[in-house]
C-alpha cells in the first residue's frame, strides 16, 4: 500500500494516477469483473433506483459492467455532465440505454447537457465516485478539479442525512494509509476496490 507520508496532495496524485495507468488492459477486464461481482448483489446496489455512475478514463475502473445491469434491472441511470458555464460546475444527467455520447473538454464521454433530464443530488439514491485514492476512513482524493466536492457541498452541512450514499469505486492499487482530509472534502460511506469492501467505521 501506498504511504502518503509527506507526499503532497499533487505528488500523491501523481504517484496513484502511474499506478493506474500501469495497469494492462487484461488487468482492466479482471478487474471491472471483480468490481461488478462485490456489487451486483449487494443490498445497496439492488435496492438502488438512481444511480449515478462514470465512465472510465486514465485507467479508472470501469464500473460500464454495473452501468449496464443497472439498466437491464430498469433502474434509472446517470452521468456526471460538466457546464459550459458556470465551468466549475457539473450536473448529474439520465443516461438513456444506447443515448449518443460525445466528448467533453477532458475527452470524457458525456450526455449533450439537457436540464429537462438532469437530477438533484439529494434525489439520487447512490452516487458511485472514481477517484485517484481513497483510504478506510472514508477519505478521497480526486483529479483535483473539485468537481464532485463542489457539487456534494451541501451534504457536509447535513451529515445525517440519507441520501445519497456516496461510494467510491477504486483499484487496490489506490490504496493510501492515510488521506489528509480537506475541509470541503466529502467523506464516503465506502470504497469497494476488486479486492473488497472498506467501510468508514
Ligand atoms: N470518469 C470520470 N468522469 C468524470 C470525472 C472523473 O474524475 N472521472 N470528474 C471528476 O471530477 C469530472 C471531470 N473532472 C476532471 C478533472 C480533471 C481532469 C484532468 O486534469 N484531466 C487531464 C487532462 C485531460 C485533457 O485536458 O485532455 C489530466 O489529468 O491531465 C479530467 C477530468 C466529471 N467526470
Ligand atoms: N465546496 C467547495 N466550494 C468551493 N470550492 C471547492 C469546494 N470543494 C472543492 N473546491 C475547490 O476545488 C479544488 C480541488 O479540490 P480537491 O483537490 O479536493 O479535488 P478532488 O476531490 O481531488 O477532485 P474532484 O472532486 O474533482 O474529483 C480545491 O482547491 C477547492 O478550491
Amino acid at each position: 500500500m501506498i504511504s502518503a507520508g509527506n507526499l503532497s496532495r499533487q505528488a500523491l496524485r501523481r504517484l496513484l494516477r502511474q499506478a493506474r495507468r500501469a495497469l494492462t488492459p487484461t488487468q482492466q477486464k479482471q478487474a471491472a469483473k471483480a468490481l461488478y461481482r462485490q456489487l451486483a448483489q449487494d443490498p445497496l446496489f439492488r435496492r438502488s433506483r438512481h444511480v449515478a455512475l462514470y465512465l472510465p478514463t486514465n485507467g479508472e475502473i470501469d464500473p460500464r459492467p454495473l452501468l449496464r445491469e443497472a439498466q437491464r434491472r430498469g433502474k434509472r441511470t446517470y452521468l456526471p455532465v460538466l457546464n459550459a458555464w458556470p465551468a466549475e460546475k457539473m450536473v448529474f444527467q439520465r443516461l438513456h440505454p444506447g443515448e449518443k455520447l460525445r466528448k467533453n473538454r477532458f475527452r470524457i464521454l458525456e450526455p449533450r447537457a439537457n436540464p429537462a433530464l438532469q437530477r438533484k443530488v439529494w434525489a439520487l439514491d447512490l452516487v458511485m465516485l472514481p477517484l485517484v485514492g481513497f483510504d478506510e476512513q472514508g477519505g478521497r482524493l480526486g483529479m483535483g478539479a473539485g468537481f464532485y466536492d463542489r457539487s456534494l457541498a451541501y451534504l457536509a452541512r447535513r451529515k445525517q442525512w440519507r441520501s445519497p450514499t456516496l461510494l467510491g469505486l477504486a483499484h487496490e492499487c489506490q490504496k493510501v494509509d492515510r488521506l489528509e482530509l480537506a475541509s470541503w472534502d466529502v467523506a464516503l460511506q465506502a470504497t469497494v476496490t476488486d479486492k473488497g469492501w472498506y467501510e468508514r467505521r
